[in-house]
């Protein structure tokens, strides 16, 4: 079970106990299907991922190298658009967003979940159409809105009493209209990690339900000439594992549609209940399937509306994690490899916190094994950490790795394909990796490795 499930605090840095080593598993070379990318395989010991070998990728394009298997990443955004078929699913940007993933999310007939100005052009760039896109954002500036707002987006989430304000002058400014959602907070404490939980009532994003926020919040949309209500949105944190922190958000802010209703005698259409679902990192985690949530949630609000009186309004729901985490993984190459002596094993590789900086933020775990080849050696007590200035960066934390791995060898990381390259940094001056998509045997760049001269790019002094 991933550190990261559990409503640990602040255990961010924390280094595990060193007497509670996690135990060896059974083989370093199987490949855990929940936890590596659909395609992933071993072919005379080296693993190959969309039918391409690793030791190729990584002469042709180096390391460290983030690898997305594209038939993966798309069967998952199809899977939940089969279980959401009566839904909105607007895949959350956020986690990894890309001209080639946009046209992915595009082509697979998902919408997208923008959370920020740059998100929205990356999005657009890929041609992305504007009227499938929902803007996030708990502080979106003047002209990240008037770029949403122009651009025709179809939909903004609100999340604060000066964004109203904002939205309203931008919106009357270009004569038009947006369709809006209102971000509340249930008061959920989601099962996860307190720095990726946001439905409690003491953090920065919605309005509360509780303080009566949320409901004032309606009434001043209401009252904006230039924006249009059309729902409630409700994201209750990310990396979540059992059903009922999404149960009793869904019956919250359902319940809360019906006192709009109830209250003001407006019948809101939609209800997006947010992204969150949880992936595996490593074998002991069990995630959720979307379709087993589908049914949950919608059941769920058709029995409130129905109590409440009014029609079953359009669910929305936006994954993240649950697209993108599953269908990559990164690359790297063993720099050194140091024994601690009576400790443990120190392999350092070629990358680190710039382009993971999760287990350091999150004290997040994740699976990793030598894939240039197979080995029957002895399993050794190993940490994979970076190459950066921090005795915190490390990729993962505890973790077996035969005892005859030596500098040269690749090794990869399962579970990348989220917040990885959407979260990495040039910390250091590392430039951040490339990426690449791999499907049916062939390889594409979808984005090139920094070099030098992007390093200095912006450096004018
Ligand atoms: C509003 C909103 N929607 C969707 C997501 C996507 O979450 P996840 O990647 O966990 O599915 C997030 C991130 O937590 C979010 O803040
Ligand atoms: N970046 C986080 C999750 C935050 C999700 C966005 N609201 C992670 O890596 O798990």
């Amino acid at each position: 079970m991933s550190r990261y499930a559990h409503p640990a605090g602040s255990r961010h840095a924390e280094i595990l106990p060193e007497d509670n080593p996690p135990l060896p598993p059974k083989s370093l070379n199987e490949l855990d299907p929940q936890v590596w990318p659909a395609t992933a395989r071993r072919t005379d010991g080296e693993l190959a991922v969309g039918g391409v070998g690793v030791r190729e990728l990584a002469a042709t394009h180096g390391t460290p190298l983030f690898v997305m298997d594209e038939e993966d990443f798309r069967g998952r955004a199809r899977d939940f658009r089969t279980a959401f078929s009566d839904a909105d699913v607007y895949y959350a940007g956020k986690a990894l967003l890309t001209k080639a993933v946009a046209r992915w999310v595009a082509e697979e007939g998902l919408k997208l979940d923008v959370s920020s100005g740059g998100e929205l052009a990356v999005a657009l760039a890929a041609g992305f159409p504007a009227e499938r896109i929902g803007m996030h954002g708990n502080n979106k500036s003047t002209a990240e809105l008037h770029r949403a707002v122009e651009t025709g987006v179809g939909r903004v989430i609100i999340d604060s009493f000066d964004e109203i304000e904002r939205l309203e002058a931008v919106a009357a400014g270009l004569d038009a209209r947006p369709k809006v959602l209102i971000r509340v907070t249930t008061g959920v404490e989601a099962h996860t990690h307190e720095f990726v939980a946001t439905a409690h009532d003491d953090q920065k994003f919605g309005f509360a339900m509780s303080t009566g926020a949320a409901a004032d919040a309606v009434r001043r949309v209401l009252d904006a000439q230039h924006l249009d209500l059309v729902g409630l949105h409700s994201h209750i944190g990310s990396q979540i594992f059992d059903t009922s922190g999404f149960e009793v958000a869904a019956r919250r802010v359902a319940r809360f549609l019906a006192g709009v209703h109830e209250d003001l005698g407006i019948t809101l259409a939609e209800l997006d209940l947010g992204g969150g679902l949880g992936i595996a990192y490593t074998s002991g985690d069990d995630p959720l399937d979307p379709k087993t949530i589908a049914e949950s949630l919608t059941s769920i609000v058709r029995r409130e509306c129905e109590e409440g009186g009014l029609p079953m309004p359009r669910i929305a729901v936006e994954p993240g994690r649950a697209i993108a985490g599953p269908a990559g993984i990164t690359l790297y190459e063993v720099g050194t490899v140091k024994d601690v002596e009576g400790i443990r094993t120190y392999v350092s590789v070629d990358g680190g916190m710039s382009d993971n900086i999760r287990t350091a933020l999150y004290g997040s775990e994740y699976t990793s094994q030598l894939v240039s080849r197979e080995s029957d050696a002895e399993p050794m007590l190993s940490r994979l950490v970076g190459k950066h200035c921090e005795s915190g960066d490390i990729i993962v934390h505890d973790l077996y790795l035969p005892a005859d791995l030596r500098p040269g060898d690749l090794v990869a990381v399962a579970a990348t394909g989220a917040y990885c390259y959407s979260m990495a940094s040039n910390y250091n001056h590392l430039p951040r990796p490339a990426m690449v998509a791999v499907r049916d045997g062939s390889t594409r760049v979808i984005v090139r490795r920094e070099n030098e001269e992007d390093l200095l790019r912006l450096d004018v002094g």
